[in-house]
């Protein structure tokens, strides 16, 4: 049995991540983790996301560093909020626990943290900003489209639910980098506009994010020519869409005893190439 320790255990992601693991015969949650002070810390965490009990109390950041070593996860899955995220990290490597990370959110040094934290630890993790199949072929598609159409206007605009902190969202910041680690001119992002924005230059991708409603996230990369244009857009409805490709990362990370792996890892797309 692979043993799973999920941060942000009550939140939109976490508690349905918990849900899946709870239906896989080999996996189990071994402990769930909240914010300290969390009013609910020790009631059963099943009976809290309302699939029954499952005989894992509530735990809360404060105490991980305990709770690792006493439930001694394989791996840990964090969805929560970047700067959170970073301290989870610490402490799980030095615990030697693997990790699926899908928090976003993070500035440039918050992502060295993290990396070193893997390195110097020498533990293996999943990162990924968006863990839904559909996703990971749309930036495969990406990957193509910047190649062929890179020279064409290209715009990205993402929409999700009005609870959502970090914008633009993750999968909108890596669908630009992969335009412009694929087209041949260089690439300046522009978040909006607003204002006397003179003329278009051929380098800007432009990147755009709408709040609003239970969204729970489209994205759109547009690839504007003369007379034409191409517009690639994934939605997902449901986040079993990204919880399915949760499951996935757990299996693959727990066979891997170094290094940092993404999503193109798992699906097996990194020999896909254009
Ligand atoms: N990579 C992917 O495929 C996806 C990534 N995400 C990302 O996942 C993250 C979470 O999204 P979502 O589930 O919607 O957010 P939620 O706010 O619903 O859940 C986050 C949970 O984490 C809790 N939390 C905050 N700090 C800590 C901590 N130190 N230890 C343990 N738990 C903590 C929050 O508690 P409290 O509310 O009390 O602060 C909350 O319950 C976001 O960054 C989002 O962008 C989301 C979907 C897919
Ligand atoms: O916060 C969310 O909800 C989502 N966050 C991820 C992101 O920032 O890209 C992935 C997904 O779109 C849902």
């Amino acid at each position: 049995m692979i043993r799973v320790a999920v941060t942000g255990a009550l939140g939109r992601m976490g508690s349905n991540i918990i849900k899946t693991i709870c239906e896989q015969e080999d996996m189990e949650v071994v402990a769930a983790i909240e914010v300290p002070n969390h009013p609910k810390k020790g009631e059963d965490v099943g009976e809290l996301i309302g699939i029954g009990k499952i005989g894992v109390p509530l735990s809360t950041s404060d105490e991980l560093d305990k709770v690792l070593k006493e439930t001694k996860p394989d791996v840990l899955v964090d969805f929560t909020i970047a700067h959170a995220c970073v301290e989870t990290v610490k402490i799980a490597t030095k615990n030697k626990v693997k990790l699926v990370i899908g928090t976003t959110g993070f500035t440039e040094e918050q992502k060295k943290e993290i990396e070193n934290a893997i390195k110097e630890n020498k533990v293996s993790a999943v990162i990924s900003q968006n863990f839904a199949i559909g996703v990971n072929i749309f930036f495969k598609t990406l990957e193509f489209l910047a190649k062929k159409l890179g020279h064409y206007d290209i715009e990205i605009v993402e929409m999700h639910h009005r609870f959502k902190k970090d914008a633009p969202s993750g999968t909108a910041l890596r669908a630009a980098e992969i335009i412009k680690e694929n087209r041949e001119i260089p690439s300046e992002y522009v978040f909006g506009r607003y204002g006397m924005v003179g003329e278009r230059k051929k380098e800007e991708i432009g990147i755009h994010a709408l709040r609003g409603g239970d969204v729970v996230g489209d994205h759109t990369v547009i690839f504007a020519g003369d007379g034409e244009r191409i517009e690639l857009t994934h939605k997902a409805s449901s986040r079993q869409a990204f919880v399915n490709g949760v499951i996935l990362a757990i299996r693959f990370i727990v066979n891997k005893e170094e290094g940092i792996y993404n999503t193109f890892d798992v699906l097996g797309l990194n020999d896909i190439k254009f």
